[in-house]
């Protein structure tokens, strides 16, 4: 049983029997809970650019995935930009200086942003251990003194950037977190299980949004090369038993580019990049009613 509900009424999430297979815990699921197909789940078609904004409404406008590749996007009309995460190849404070330049060109009211596995020099626990090995994997990276990415975030001045934090923009409470599952040891990876539940436990209860780098298990995270799920199931046990915000942001799989709802959150994985890392997926925009009508 992955939910709890304690004498307060808070629900806790406990590790998923089926954590560390999540291709199998989709097959479970969907054989045992219809839990991934209609009438639980269905696709959705993105808003055209041109559909009108209702009143009392904010549109987002979801990216991820740029990977230092934005000249050519086709940037929509929109209120709050989210953008979640591989913005760069390798974090480099050249690239971040890059996408934060591109940031700034960009019209939005609100630009919010958090980091992916590319983004190396964000994570500092990485790169302590980056800088203890004698043979170097990111010779880029492992070039730099640690006065040039210590303070790599200050870089980012055109955007509020969100790692394990949230802020709230329009009356909407944002989350964001960086962390993805365990794969071939890139920046902001740790084990499925417990390692990521801690991560996942620090999302407040009531946010109305919340940005991952990676999917939650069944939601946009096929990947056709392996015939694998690899979203986490923690996250989507948090998403859906606890959390429950309208909207989750995400990207990191890009094959996996698209929105899916399960009748209360929207689920939106907007990678930019496709899996040869062409920047070719359209931004995706999506209207939310405010706060309050506010
Ligand atoms: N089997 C898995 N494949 C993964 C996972 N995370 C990413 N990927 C694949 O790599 C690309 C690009 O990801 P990036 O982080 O390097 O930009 C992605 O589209 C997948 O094809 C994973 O956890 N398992
Ligand atoms: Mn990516
Ligand atoms: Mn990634």
């Amino acid at each position: 049983m992955a939910r709890r509900i304690s004498s307060q009424g808070k629900v806790t999430i406990s590790v998923d029997e089926y954590s560390s297979n999540p291709t199998q815990a989709f097959t479970h699921y969907n054989i045992n809970q219809s839990r991934f197909q209609p009438p639980h789940v269905h696709m959705v078609e993105p808003l055209p650019y041109d559909a009108p904004k209702s009143v009392g409404h904010t549109r987002f406008v979801c990216v991820s995935d740029t990977h230092s590749r934005t000249d050519g996007i086709q940037m929509p009309f929109g209120d709050v930009l989210l953008h979640t995460g591989d913005f760069t190849e390798l974090g480099l404070p050249s690239e971040v200086k890059k996408f934060n330049d591109w940031l700034g060109g960009l019209p939005y009211e609100y630009k919010v942003v958090i980091a992916g596995n590319h983004e190396l020099t964000f994570d500092k626990d990485f790169m302590a251990e980056l800088i203890k090995q004698d043979y170097y994997r990111f010779p880029s990276v492992s070039k730099l003194r640690s006065e040039d990415f210590d303070d790599v975030q200050s870089l980012l001045t055109n955007c509020v950037y969100l790692q394990d934090s949230e802020v709230t923009i329009k009356g909407f409470r944002i989350y964001g977190a960086p962390w993805t599952p365990w794969f071939n040891g890139w920046g902001f990876n740790l084990p499925r299980g417990q390692s990521l539940l801690d991560k996942w436990n620090q999302i407040p209860e009531d946010v109305d949004i919340l940005m991952t780098h990676g999917p939650p298990l069944g939601f946009r995270d096929w990947v056709p090369k392996e015939l694998q799920r690899v979203g986490c199931v923690e996250l989507l046990n948090t998403v859906q038993k606890r959390v429950r915000p309208k909207l989750h942001a995400y990207g990191g799989i890009h094959e996996g580019y698209g929105i899916m709802t399960d009748g209360y959150t929207t689920f939106i994985n907007s990678s930019t990049c496709t899996v040869s890392f062409q920047p070719t997926n359209p931004p995706i925009i999506f209207d939310l009613p405010n706060p309050g009508n506010s």
